[in-house]
């Protein structure tokens, strides 16, 4: 016999044998549930004094009955019956109530949204122990609004509802509505998710970030979330609440994934991955994902994999537990717990190894950078937000083509390029890596090394996305991270790019601007004033530091170049 979901115990044997009999039963399709089983189970929850469940098929066979407590029930995992896009999960819950006349409460109306049921409904008892009314409801396939529909309630005499069909056609509708949000390529769905304990404007700006990243490595964003609270939920960020209204609301907009704007915690994508059929990410997941795509070079393609492992070795265990659930999980504790000691030591094993290799490429790099020190080359690195347009302006400085996308962070891999002044005097130029807000510290770490570079730098150049409306935050986040990495003490120059995309007669921060040099890097003619800036800022600092005579004659300056890993051109400005 079957298995009783929920705790039998204190239940004599004839009552649980009476639980056990009501998986006996066979429902005809177009019926909620036959009059026998109806009448089997409201007797012996009256009897027991305890809701009783019942999780019933499409081909109306009883696959769990489940016994609750004087108020509830708790819906059991059901890995053979998941929700697909487009789908119901094709299993109906049909439950008792004790309370006479109590209809379906939130939580069912609640259990209904989120697990994708075919059907739920409540059966009332009378004093007798006979079933009383039938309240049941179904999912609607809308997109916004209530989730669900309340249908009038029936009692035993007209259980025959049309069940299946019904359910066929609520089917179709949603098969229907989720190929509307089909794409080309089928790609990810995302419902965005932000919680602060402060300015919702600024979250507003946080979540336009988050849908750009979004953008950045192929993902849909079907809708976002915004929850103020005192203090963030230890266990689901969000509140219990809240997320279950999000989730709803999600798998209505047919997200499927979800991204947190914060970096979530093992503890919490655990809780949160048990409570939602979903995939569930983060904020520095996402970043790392986008970085491990991007990365190109042999040291930045190392770089980000440690990082990733250094995100995934605490979570391992939240992956391995989530991933039981989801294949049934029960039986396997000891095989599982040796699988899941055997990756995690994969896992540290490859982190020693990765870590040893960075730190031979590392040496090799500051090789090279002594030796390009000792010649004595000014360094000008440019530096900035991600999507600033760094590699556009380096490109157009010096005619090269370093790709250049309108993505966030396009570029991965420093690369440095010749630059020479109408006097003669050489400069190398860097690109580096895009900053962002809240950088995660995995990759802040990763990063160290490229961003290191910089210490060599003469003169930063620090681009700005005057065009982009968050441009002053993104200075802010540029300049903290310029502070951690202890680069504030370089001379910099503010260069506003993307000129041509505003109006300059009504751009409300002049005085801003007029800190700094303004230009657009896709228009070689804007550059002028700032080529003379950075000549004059050159030219200052060789005679200050007396090292103009030590520079050595141009034509053998392609020498001590030769470290950097691309150069190809060179550019006069006249
Ligand atoms: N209209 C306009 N677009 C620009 C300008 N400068 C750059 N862009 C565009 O902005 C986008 C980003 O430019 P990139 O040079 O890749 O930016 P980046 O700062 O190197 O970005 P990451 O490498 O991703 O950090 C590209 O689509 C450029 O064509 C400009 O002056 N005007
Ligand atoms: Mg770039």
């Amino acid at each position: 016999m079957k298995k009783i979901i929920g705790s039998t115990t204190g239940l004599k044997s004839t009552q649980i044998k009476a639980l056990e009999n009501l998986y006996l039963f066979r429902t005809p399709p177009e019926e909620l549930i036959t009059e026998q089983q109806l009448n089997a189970l409201t007797a012996i929850s009256h009897d027991i004094r305890r809701q009783v469940g019942l999780l019933i098929n499409r081909a109306g066979k009883t696959v769990h009955v489940i016994a609750g407590d004087p108020h509830r029930i708790v819906i059991p995992d059901t890995p053979d019956y998941k929700a697909l896009p487009g789908r119901l999960k094709g299993l109906r819950c049909i439950h008792t109530h004790l309370v006479p006349g109590e209809s379906l409460t939130t939580d069912d109306v609640t259990d209904l949204s989120l697990l994708r049921l075919d059907f739920m409904a409540a059966v009332t008892i009378t004093p007798e122990g006979e079933p009383d009314i039938i309240y049941p409801a179904h999912i609607l396939p809308t997109e916004e609004g209530i989730p669900y529909e309340l249908v009038p309630p029936v009692t035993i005499n007209n259980l025959d509802i049309n069940c299946n069909a019904l359910i066929m056609a609520l089917e179709s509708e949603l098969a229907r509505k989720n190929a509307l949000y089909r794409t080309e390529t089928d790609e990810e769905k995302a419902m965005l998710i932000h919680v602060t304990t402060g300015d919702p404007l600024t979250s507003q700006a946080s979540l336009d970030e988050l849908e750009e990243l979004c953008t950045s490595s192929r993902i849909h964003v079907t809708g976002r979330a915004i929850q103020r609270r005192k203090v963030i939920d230890p266990k689901f960020v969000v509140g219990k609440g809240k997320l279950e209204e999000i989730t709803i609301n999600a798998i209505q907009r047919h997200a499927t994934m979800m991204i947190f704007d914060t970096e979530l915690t093992p503890a919490q994508i655990r809780s949160i991955t048990d409570f939602v059929e979903m995939k569930v990410i983060d904020r520095t997941q996402l970043i790392l994902d986008i970085f491990a795509n991007r990365a190109k070079s042999r040291e930045g393609k190392l770089q980000v994999e440690l990082a990733q492992l250094k995100y995934l070795l605490p979570r391992l265990i939240t992956r391995n537990t989530a991933m039981s659930r989801l294949t049934g999980g029960i039986g396997g504790r000891g095989p599982g717990e040796t699988k899941l000691e055997i990756n995690r030591r994969r896992v540290r094993d490859r982190i020693v190894k990765l870590g040893k290799e960075i730190k031979q490429i590392r040496k090799q790099r500051n090789q090279q950078r002594a030796k390009r020190n000792r010649k004595q080359v000014p360094v000008i690195s440019i530096v900035g937000y991600t999507n600033a347009g760094k590699s556009t302006l380096l490109n157009t400085l010096t005619q090269s083509e370093i790709l250049a996308e309108d993505k966030l962070f396009a570029t991965l891999d420093p690369s440095s390029r010749r630059l020479r002044f109408p006097k003669d005097i050489e400069v190398i130029i860097t690109d580096t890596v895009g900053f962002i807000q809240n950088l995660p510290e995995e990759l802040m770490e990763a990063f160290h090394a490229t961003l290191e570079e910089l210490e060599d730098a003469d003169i930063l150049l620090h681009v700005i996305d005057i065009s982009n409306p968050r441009y002053e935050q993104q200075m802010q986040s540029v300049e903290k991270i310029l502070a951690k990495l202890k680069l504030d003490e370089i001379p910099l120059i503010y260069v506003f790019n993307k000129q041509d995309r505003i109006e300059l007669a009504t751009f409300d921060n002049m005085w801003l601007l007029n800190q700094g040099v303004l230009i657009s890097a896709t228009k070689q003619e804007t550059l002028k004033p700032l080529v003379s800036r950075l000549e004059e800022m050159v030219n200052n600092r060789y005679e200050a530091n007396n090292y103009y005579n030590n520079a050595l004659p141009r034509e053998t300056n392609q020498s001590m170049l030769e470290p950097a890993p691309s150069i190809q051109k060179e550019n006069d400005y006249e």
